[in-house]
């Protein structure tokens, strides 16, 4: 078992490095230092496909998010709403992307890849956790005091809980949260998110494993916490959704709508229906 990491660090030492940045003799540009104060995001006229030879899975998308707009993202299965975060990071080579994405009116083409990943947060569907303290999974690279980590401890509703526990944040986690639940591994993501203070957040939903209850608890630490912040959450629920300021939906790959949750929910009909695709 341990050669196969051996094995995976060292095919890792060799896979080609991302291009960092634009390409095609475009100049690298500068962010300012408070970059992205904002939170504004611009999609113009993009297009994103994975790899050459494949078909584009967003097409021509036009869409300008508002400084801390709380957006909500909707669509069947496979109309994009992942490809969408993957083009925010960057994830494909430029060759496979037409258009542009502004932050706060840079176009994120043209700076590192360093700079964009670093000032954008994701609270993924599967939270991903160390095996390692809770503090080290908090804060891994020790960026912040223990009285920061507690405080948004507090703020996703854990303090009491790891208060309880005889080694308080020097708690053991083992991989992938396995002692903990479902739920207390997506809080603590949630907490790691707050203590980043990106001005930027995407959130692809938890979809499983997660009571009602803790759904709920999940809910308001992002309703409250995140208030300065613009978010994109990618929905599988109706509630998660209907605080939100717009809607897009996607299909196929395109923007079919974009509106209120009341509009949206009234067109398509959604509103009785608790889960509505999948
Ligand atoms: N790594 C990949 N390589 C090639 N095609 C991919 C890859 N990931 C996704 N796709 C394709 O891209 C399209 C959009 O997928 P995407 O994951 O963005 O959809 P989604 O709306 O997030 O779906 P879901 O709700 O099921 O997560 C789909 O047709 C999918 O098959």
């Amino acid at each position: 078992m341990l050669m196969t990491s051996a094995e995976r660090i060292h095919e890792y030492s060799f896979l080609p490095p991302e291009e960092d940045f634009g390409g095609n003799g475009q100049r690298l540009v500068n962010t300012p230092p408070q970059w992205p104060n904002l939170g504004t995001i611009q999609f113009h006229n993009y297009s994103f496909r994975h790899r050459t030879g494949l078909d584009s899975v967003l097409r021509g998308l036009n869409l300008h998010i508002r400084s801390r707009e709380k957006l909500g993202i909707i669509g069947r299965t496979g109309a994009g709403k992942s490809s969408l975060f993957k083009g925010l990071f960057r994830f494909v080579h430029r060759s496979n992307i037409d258009g542009t994405i502004l932050i706060d009116d840079i176009d994120i083409s043209r700076i590192t890849l360093a700079q964009l990943r670093s000032h954008l947060s994701v609270i993924p569907q599967q939270p991903i956790l160390f095996s390692g303290t809770l503090r080290y999974n908090l804060d891994p690279c020790h960026l912040y005091s223990d009285e920061q980590c507690w405080a948004v401890l507090e703020d996703v509703q854990l303090k009491q809980f790891v208060h309880e526990q005889s080694n308080g944040l020097e708690m053991m986690i083992n991989e992938g949260g396995s002692n903990l639940s479902a739920g207390q591994c997506q809080l603590i993501c949630i907490a790691r998110v707050i203590l980043k203070k990106s001005k930027i957040i995407l959130i692809d939903e938890a979809t499983a494993n997660i009571d009602y209850k803790t759904d709920e608890i999940i809910q308001q630490v992002i309703a409250k916490t995140f208030q300065d912040q613009t978010i994109l959450t990618i929905a599988h629920r109706l509630n998660t959704v209907a605080r939100s300021d717009r809607i897009v939906v996607l299909d196929k790959g395109f923007i079919v709508n974009i509106d209120t949750p009341a509009q949206i929910f009234e067109q398509y009909q959604y509103a009785s229906k608790k889960r509505f695709y999948n």
